[in-house]
């Protein structure tokens, strides 16, 4: 079978990319509902559509096909209208939407366009657009907003030439896992993609941005605020019998909403080099590395910059996000400093704002092509946590 995704390492070079183009969904929101669906503050929809299309302008004028996901979506229910009842269903009833809201939005949502049908759907639909007076409760959504969709990385992960497709640390995030499990399961062009995790294991959690694919050989994943070893363990099963891969590091890391996913702290950008931030960089002892292979698990006691070094075959150089100042670095990491998406060899997508970070790389021969940044990271997601790779070229060596 001819491989649909191709992704063997964090810096081969990207050829084939999947986004979210932000829509109402980022607006949908007020203070009350931030902070359970994961988003910092409100961003200004119109600045953010073109920040996206910016950053999306860099990658296909580097030659990276760019798919969305909502594009996708559409498309494989347009290949397959009979499945259309059902996706509709599972998705309202996992938008746990109330019972005498169900008919009514269904219609709603129905007799749209395909495209437009999947777009509202991560959207948020309110009582309002309905026609509903709800004098009983004054909560405003038939189906809550889906902001994070923005952040392609983390519903499902791709590994060498399949997928982990995710169940997710929290409620809002898991449902939208619902959309690549449609589309790897059912469209034409990633029918029949191997699953490493299925997003009906419940018993626990993993999320994409923990997950870094160092070599053919080896992964890196953080035990996080949302990915928890039962899940790796999970991974590592399905995985290992799979064949490719023989190793799993794990780092784990503090769980905190700064360090939401081990990509906001450690990132690859060359075969040498990876960013970090002073947590990863300065505090060695204070979290402990594993290593899981087909044999079991052990604990590693060298130094993360040593163990790299043997794990990578080169003397590794860690790159600090924000540099020496504690200040500018927590400032940089906050702001996805570290979460830098690497479209080549020693070559990466960074945050604007991040100077500290991006002269650092450049002093290091990192090329850095900067993206705008000012409301996209109100959701507390950088270029990285933006796009999930579908197919990078091997490395050469
Ligand atoms: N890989 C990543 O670091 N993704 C960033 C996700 C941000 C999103 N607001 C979240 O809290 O899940």
């Amino acid at each position: 079978m001819t491989a649909k995704i191709n992704v063997f390492s964090e810096i081969g070079k990207l050829k084939s990319v999947l986004v979210h183009r932000p829509g109402d969904e980022i607006e949908n929101l007020t203070p009350d509902l931030l902070e359970r669906l994961l988003f910092d503050d409100v961003p200004f929809k119109k600045v953010a559509v073109e920040e996206h299309d910016k950053f999306t302008k860099i990658m296909k004028d580097n030659g990276i096909e760019v798919l969305y996901i909502e594009e996708l979506t559409a498309q494989t229910l347009d290949q397959n209208p009979k499945l259309k009842d059902k996706f509709v269903e599972q998705f309202i009833e996992e938008a746990n939407v109330k019972p005498e809201f169900v008919k009514k939005y269904k219609e709603f949502l129905t007799k749209m366009s395909n495209l437009d049908m999947v777009i509202k759907m991560i959207a948020g639909t309110k009582k309002i657009e309905l026609g509903i007076k709800d004098t009983k409760d004054s909560y405003p959504f038939v189906a809550d907003p889906l902001p994070n969709v923005l952040f392609q990385r983390d519903p499902f992960a791709s590994v060498g030439n399949g997928v982990t497709l995710n169940h997710m640390w929290s409620v809002t995030r898991n449902r939208e896992t619902l959309f690549p499990d449609f589309v790897f399961k059912h469209n034409s062009r990633f029918e029949g993609v191997p699953y490493f995790y299925e997003r009906i294991w419940k018993d626990a959690h993993v999320e994409g941005g923990d997950i870094l694919v160092l070599n053919k050989e080896t992964l890196i994943i953080g035990v996080s605020q949302r990915t928890n070893m039962k899940a790796i363990e999970k991974i590592a099963e399905r995985l290992f019998k799979e064949g490719t891969y023989k190793k799993i590091v794990v780092l784990d890391l503090p769980k905190s909403r700064a360090y939401m996913h081990l990509d906001t702290v450690f990132t690859n950008v060359d075969y040498d080099k990876f960013i970090t931030h002073p947590l990863i960089f300065d505090n060695i002892d204070e979290f402990k590395i594993y290593e899981l292979t087909p044999k079991g698990k052990r604990e590693v006691k060298e130094k993360l910059v040593d163990f790299l070094s043997d794990v990578t075959g080169t003397k590794v150089q860690l790159i600090r996000c924000g540099g020496d100042d504690p200040i500018a670095a927590g400032r940089e990491q906050w702001n996805d400093g570290t979460n830098v998406l690497t479209i080549a060899p020693g070559k990466v997508i960074a945050y604007e704002r991040n100077w500290v970070t991006i002269d650092l790389l450049r002093k290091a021969g990192v090329e850095v092509l900067t993206t705008a940044s000012s409301e996209l990271s109100r959701g507390r997601g950088g270029p990285r946590c933006m796009t999930m790779p579908l197919w990078r070229e091997d490395l050469k060596k």
